[in-house]
């Protein structure tokens, strides 16, 4: 086995990280389209770590508009072995408050509008979604975040929404009944789309506000949302730093490295050339041979 390549997506108010050694912004390409910026490079120690502001700088990318296939696959062709997704999240919680960081290990994916999968017609492939994020990944985040001085909850339940509006007071209830812990809109598909390039993934999530369900705190607007993230900003660069520091050694093997062993249902005489073309990173380990 070699060593940790940590890939780290940043959302709202994270476009990038200061820190690295060797720091160099490049150009991807990926033959599912633009991602939604260049690529910084860098190195913490001896951890290789590539950084890509999901929104581009700027912000100038909608959830709806980003490209996520073109996002992992050029992490994937970057060489990273785990994705740690930042995002700013809305409570559904009492218990989760503003300032407050998350892991998240559930996901309801109530997002309709953007491509899900590498896979299709000409090559089938079903992943399990059961346990979607990386217990490992999100353990060591867990408590990098608690070593930069954060209150971090684990096994949070966050529900992906459409947007770009924020929700009705009927859903922000509906979506507290139905158990779900934070709301965000960013995280599906990018889980999927980073289970089925077989790369372990985890969503440290960066509570903002407290949606609209609660009567005594004003409802969610965009500026208190990057009000909150200009002041946790700081907090999630330690965090990453501290994650880093964690990742020097070798990095033991994972199931999710090779989750497509169980997950390819098209017969090999069936596949279609076109599409194993585009895959060709996301599954240069799965179809090596073909
Ligand atoms: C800027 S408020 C809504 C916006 O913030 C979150 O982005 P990200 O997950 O990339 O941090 C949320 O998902 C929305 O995209
Ligand atoms: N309340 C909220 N709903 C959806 N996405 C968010 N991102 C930050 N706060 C949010």
């Amino acid at each position: 086995m070699g060593g940790w390549v940590l890939g780290v997506i940043g959302g709202s108010g994270l476009y990038e990280i200061e820190g690295l050694a060797n720091r160099r912004w490049v150009k991807a390409d990926s033959p599912w389209g633009e991602p939604s910026d260049e690529l910084l490079t860098g190195e913490i120690g001896d951890l290789k770590l590539v950084f890509l502001p999901r929104h581009g700088r700027g912000h100038r990318i909608s959830p709806t508009e980003v490209n996520s296939r073109a996002n992992i696959d050029v992490l994937k062709r970057a060489g990273c072995t785990d994705i740690l997704s930042v995002s700013a999240v809305g409570s559904l919680r009492e218990e989760y408050a503003p300032g407050d960081f998350a892991l998240v290990d559930q996901y309801i994916d109530r997002t309709f509008a953007r491509p899900k999968s590498f896979f299709g017609t000409g090559l089938v492939a079903h992943v399990s979604m059961a346990d979607p994020t990386c217990p490992r990944l999100s353990g060591l985040a867990a408590a990098a975040g608690r070593a930069a001085g954060q209150t971090v909850a684990e096994a949070a339940t966050l529900v992906v929404m459409e947007g770009p509006q924020f929700s009705t007071r009927a859903e922000s209830e509906l979506y507290r009944s139905w158990g779900a812990d934070l709301i965000g809109m960013t995280a599906m598909p990018e889980a999927k789309l980073a289970r089925e390039a077989e790369l372990p993934y985890a969503t440290l999530a960066m509570v903002t506000d407290y949606d609209c369900w609660r009567e005594e705190t004003a409802a969610v607007e965009v500026s208190a949302v990057m009000e909150v993230m200009a002041a946790n900003a700081d907090g999630a660069r330690a965090t990453i730093v501290r994650l880093a520091e964690a990742l020097q050694d070798e990095r033991p093997a994972s199931p999710i490295d090779t989750c497509l062993d169980y997950a390819v249902v098209t017969s090999p005489s069936a596949w279609d050339p076109a599409r194993l073309a585009k895959l060709d990173a996301i599954g240069a380990r799965r179809f090596k041979d073909a």
